[in-house]
């Protein structure tokens, strides 16, 4: 099957949210033994779990996977970032070892860390953690010409949704999405920029922390490649011009995700770009993923209202790797877990009064 078979093929199996299953979880938490709608939105997630899975009440997301898509970007050439590329290496190593910040926040809710190479300028060697995937060795500098081509845009888009797949097969209930991949903010403004229409000068951030002469800079970048985007550009053409083989892959994932209707943790200001891609795609698809977090980045709140989803956590984070993502997991069990578990007013012997 070729990448755009695969993709057409994905797409047609997108269905939307179940309305039986959200309707039937809608009316348990009404009947629990609380006041309705006072567990806010953990009882929105609930249903949402539901409407996703297709099950009232849905399962407790036990086995959880996390994603991370790692590729280099061209774009750290025109100086976006004061970081050397070879940190998107050493990062990954670092996943491999498990010394990541991602390593230490999964280890503690018992989530397994997956790292896709999917375009890193080096060789990485594939094992348990690190899957090699690598579409090419890093984007070309956006701010010159097209980041990649069409068909290497389509390659990892079929790549990230064979992932999903594999993590679907290996019976995982939840995944949470991160990147590595040193120069990504620009890549994701472009994106954001161009998915919401907003200007660059409101949509650009300062990345890992850079100062104001080279936010000045990045912003002019991300302008001026935003305008390069041909009028009436699809979703595929959009990624080829401006986009990272990392945003494909977690755009593929999310897709690929929705079609076999397991949930998806989005993390900061990268996964929700490459989200705001997978809507152009397939608005439903989006529906299937749940936001963990808001990072400082200023694109991040603006892609957050165009997907539509509210962030559960807020902890002021700017570090991407899934970190935002995984943090939210707890709370994402809980929702389900008070749906499943809670007393209902006869259960309990409870009189409901007029509010259930
Ligand atoms: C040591 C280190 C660890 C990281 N983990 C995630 N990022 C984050 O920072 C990068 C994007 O920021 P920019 O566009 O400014 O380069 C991405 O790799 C992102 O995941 C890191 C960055 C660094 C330096
Ligand atoms: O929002 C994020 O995820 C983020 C912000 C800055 C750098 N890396 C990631």
């Amino acid at each position: 099957m070729t990448p755009s078979q695969l993709l057409e093929q994905t797409l047609a199996s997108i269905t939307s949210l179940d309305a039986d299953a959200m309707r039937a979880a809608t009316e348990r938490q009404a009947i629990l033994t609380k006041p309705a709608g006072s567990l806010g939105v953990l009882e929105e997630t609930s249903v949402r779990l539901a409407g996703i899975t297709g099950v009232c009440p849905p399962a407790v997301p036990q086995k959880v996977a996390v994603a991370v898509f790692a590729a280099d970007h061209g774009v750290v050439a025109s100086g976006v970032t004061p970081w050397p590329q070879s940190v998107t290496t050493s990062m990954v190593e670092n996943f491999r070892a498990g010394g990541a910040a991602v390593n230490v926040l999964s280890r503690q809710i018992g989530a397994d860390v997956a790292v896709i190479d999917m375009g890193m300028v080096d060789d990485v060697k594939e094992d348990a953690v690190v899957r090699v995937r690598k579409v090419r060795a890093g984007t070309a500098d956006l701010a010159v010409g097209a980041a990649m081509t069409r068909d290497e845009a389509l390659e990892a888009l079929g790549t990230g949704i064979r992932i999903a797949e594999e993590l679907a097969d290996a019976g995982y209930e939840l995944i949470a999405t991160g990147d590595m991949g040193i120069g990504n903010t620009t890549a994701s403004a472009c994106l954001i920029a161009h998915f919401t229409g907003r200007p660059a000068a409101e949509i650009t951030g300062r990345g890992t922390g850079i100062d104001d002469a080279m936010l000045t800079h990045k912003t002019a970048i991300v302008a001026q490649a935003v305008a390069r985007i041909a009028e009436g550009a699809g979703p595929v053409d959009v990624l080829a011009e401006v986009g990272g083989l990392e945003h494909a892959g977690i755009a593929g994932l999310i897709l690929g995700a929705a079609a076999r209707r397991v949930p998806v943790v989005l993390d900061g200001v990268i996964v929700s770009s490459a989200a705001l891609l997978a809507q152009a795609f397939s608005p439903d698809a989006v529906d299937h993923c749940l936001a963990g977090h808001r990072s400082v980045e200023p694109g991040h709140t603006a892609a957050l209202g165009a997907l539509g989803l509210r962030p559960l956590v807020d902890l002021d984070l700017r570090l991407g790797e899934g970190s935002g993502a995984v943090l939210a997991v707890p709370l994402i069990r809980s929702a389900a877990a008070v749906l499943a578990e809670m007393a209902t007013f006869a259960d309990a012997g409870i009189d409901a009064g007029t509010d259930a």
